[in-house]
């Protein structure tokens, strides 16, 4: 906030779009990953600044199961999958997609994407703690829950 001032007066003659990150940064991180919900506090700040400024949640989850119903904040643009898979405010809660509002480009690869879920799953179906996510263009591995004495084990070495 010291620099406040200095942004304002840059910002002066320039749009402003604000790009923001969801786990850890609108929700808490919490240790499951299905319960890191917004505070009902964060939404309404976001519904104020999105009318201010062109505002986006970017995050690594899946975009329409998760970071849309998690954000519910309409005049938001949603980019899931780290940036995979993108739509913008007017087609989020929309069925009729036009073209140059939605972007997945990672379409393509969704069968390989499975089978790097369905592999991990199977890899690490036996590590009490670990999970993993299907975020649609992208997966995650989750070992905040796995014990540090198994993190550290040679053979999940390369997992963890
Ligand atoms: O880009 P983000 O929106 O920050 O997403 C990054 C990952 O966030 C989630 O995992 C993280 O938050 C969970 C809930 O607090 C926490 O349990 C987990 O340990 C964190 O890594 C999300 O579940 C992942 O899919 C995202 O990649």
């Amino acid at each position: 906030m010291d620099c406040f001032n200095t942004i304002i007066q840059q910002a002066n003659t320039k749009e402003i779009s604000l790009f923001l990150d969801y786990d850890g940064t609108l929700a808490p991180i919490v240790s499951n990953p299905e319960a890191a919900y917004m505070s009902d506090e964060v939404r309404a700040v976001l519904q104020e600044v999105a009318v201010l400024f062109k505002t986006s949640v970017v995050s690594g989850r899946a975009r329409g199961i998760k970071v849309s119903n998690f954000v519910k904040v309409k005049e938001i643009n949603c980019a899931g999958s780290h940036g995979l898979d993108i739509k913008l405010a007017s087609t989020t809660e929309s069925a009729s997609t036009k073209d140059h509002d939605s972007y997945q480009p990672a379409k393509e690869h969704l069968s390989m994407i499975n089978k790097v879920y369905s592999t991990l799953l199977l890899a690490t179906g036996d590590i009490n703690g670990a999970s993993v996510e299907h975020n649609m263009y992208c997966v995650s591995l989750h070992y905040r829950n796995v014990a540090k004495e198994v993190k550290s084990l040679s053979i999940y070495y390369d997992f963890f």
